[in-house]
């Protein structure tokens, strides 16, 4: 259930649950009584007050009215717009209501809680006027709001406000998540986010061929290899970390300690000559190369037992950095490229995008937007799912463009929306231990969006467990215990 569907894929779903025999009042059905099932739980007494729209989001609202009302609730309908002009599905869905329907206006009726019904999939232009002003009036009750879809104002394509929004409680959406459900600000618009089966059949999917996805386990555990009886360390890879000069270290062990806990077998800190010290005291089971500069970095790299290699976390921005990672670039090992090493190519984004079409192992790109907006400067504007897929097909890459709402995107046009990383996962170094993960699953031989995806996830889940008040080092403790979660219902016996 992780395919994100837009609006249009949504309206389409629709379409062939219809034509494939499913009534569209049946529908609207399922949906208002799942809205009526959502307001129970959240406003267990007192008035409710529905405001519909002019459209179906609207006619969702009359049934779960018409419900309530036949639970013993006393409700209240607004309706926005002529209700001469209320047609299809809401005609009928208006019609079984048949109860007092008052023209929506100001002030709000006294109400313990609102069903918010005046626009979902349908909005196509920003809300004014009247419209408007209820939104406002809505917001400014702190009354309860169960949000019919989406937000009324937020488009489920791209989580943006359009105009104004509503700030629910809770959102009951029906078959599949929209992309607004993750992305923000949409996400927080909506509040807790429900899905409801309203019967429209998952085969409708195969003629839809969704592209993006909400990222969870399904997306990627398959591609992830839970360790057998018969691995032995070398069999699941050995990852190398770049370190940066003597006062830039941490980043780099950072990485390194994160890569190991996602499972690499052997991880090594390649180590410049000046921060050998430095390294080696900090380092156990982590192990520590020295490296001397680019001939030493691609002769390491190319030993044939390391399979991946991370690049970026304090690495430097003068040129003697960018040789090295032109050497990683050139060695025949999946990489991640972050922070500094990106960076390093914003003069000449191209040349970056022309060596990594040259080599057969993945990259994983993990640009924050400052960095991103440096790679690929005519993608700055637009949703985030559609800029970071036009640059992962430009950069023959997979594209991680971080933030509260991260996005990952692969080359072939795959799209994943991740939603689990709490606020407090934002902290210094944090970042570092993202492409430690990555790297560390690159490095068992995971695929490149897969490896990246999983590495959100993870990230996100071990900041979860992790708790406010994390720091970087956290994280890896935390992942552990994420790790071991996961693996345990797999089969594998946990002391
Ligand atoms: N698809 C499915 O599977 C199912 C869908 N279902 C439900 O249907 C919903 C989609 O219904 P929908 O397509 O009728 O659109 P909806 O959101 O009601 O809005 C359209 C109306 O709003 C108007 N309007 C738009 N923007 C406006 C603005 N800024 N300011 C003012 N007016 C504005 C627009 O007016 P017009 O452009 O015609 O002037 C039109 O009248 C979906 O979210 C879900 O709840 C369920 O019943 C179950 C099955
Ligand atoms: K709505």
């Amino acid at each position: 259930m992780l395919e994100l569907l837009t609006t249009a894929q949504m309206a389409t779903a629709d379409h062939l649950a219809i034509e494939g025999g499913v009534p569209g009042i049946r529908l609207m059905e399922k949906a208002g009584a799942a809205v009526a099932r959502a307001v129970t739980a959240r406003v267990p007494e007192g008035r409710v007050l529905v405001l519909c729209g002019p459209g179906n989001n609207g006619g969702d609202g009359f049934v779960a009215a018409r419900r309530l009302r036949a639970a013993g609730r006393e409700v209240i309908v607004h309706l926005l717009g002529d209700p001469a002009r209320v047609s299809g599905d809401a005609r009928i869905a208006f019609d079984r209501w048949g109860g007092p329907t008052h023209p929506a206006d100001l002030p709000l009726p006294e109400a313990a809680g609102i069903v918010d019904a005046l626009f979902g999939a349908g909005l196509d232009r920003p809300i004014e006027g009247l419209a408007a002003k209820i939104v406002a009036a809505v917001n400014a009750s702190r009354l309860p709001v169960i949000a019919v879809d989406v937000p009324s104002g937020v488009s489920g394509n791209t989580g943006e406000v359009m105009g104004t929004a509503i700030e629910a409680v809770a959102s009951v959406t029906f078959f599949r998540l929209k992309p607004g459900h993750l992305l923000c600000p949409g996400r927080e618009l909506c509040g807790e986010v429900t899905l409801a089966d309203i019967g429209i059949p998952a085969s409708v999917l195969d003629a839809i061929g969704p592209r993006s996805w909400r990222n969870g386990r399904a997306l990627w555990a398959e591609s992830m290899r839970a360790p057998g009886a018969g691995s032995h360390k070398y069999r699941r890879g050995h990852a190398v970390v770049v370190s940066g000069g003597l006062a830039r270290t941490g980043a780099a062990r950072l990485a390194a300690g994160a890569a190991l806990r996602a499972g690499a077998g052997l991880v090594t800190v390649a180590s410049p000559p000046d921060a050998l010290v430095v390294n080696a005291s900090h380092l156990t089971a982590v192990m520590l190369g020295r490296m001397d500069g680019p001939e030493s970095l691609g002769a390491m790299l190319s030993d044939g037992r390391v399979t991946a290699a991370a690049l970026g976390p304090g690495l430097g921005l003068s040129a003697a950095e960018g040789t090295l990672v032109d050497a990683a670039l050139a060695a025949p090992v999946a990489l991640v490229l972050d922070a500094d090493a990106l960076t390093l190519w914003q003069d000449a984004p191209d040349a970056l995008f022309d060596a990594i079409a040259a080599r057969e192992a993945p990259v994983i790109l993990t640009p924050h937007e400052g960095e991103f907006a440096r790679l690929f400067p005519d993608l700055t504007t637009g949703p985030k799912p559609e800029r970071a897929r036009a640059a992962a097909a430009r950069a023959a890459a997979t594209v991680v463009l971080k933030g509260a709402d991260t996005v990952i995107a692969a080359p072939d046009g795959r799209v994943a929306i991740n939603d689990n990383a709490p606020a407090w996962l934002a902290t210094a170094g944090s970042g570092d231990v993202l492409a430690g993960i990555a790297t560390g699953f690159l490095a068992q031989g995971m695929p490149g969006f897969e490896a990246a995806a999983a590495a959100v996830w993870f990230h996100g889940a071990a900041g979860t467990e992790a708790g406010p008040g994390l720091t970087a080092e956290d994280l890896e403790p935390a992942l552990r215990t994420v790790l071991r979660r996961l693996w345990a219902p797999a089969g594998l016996v946990l002391p």
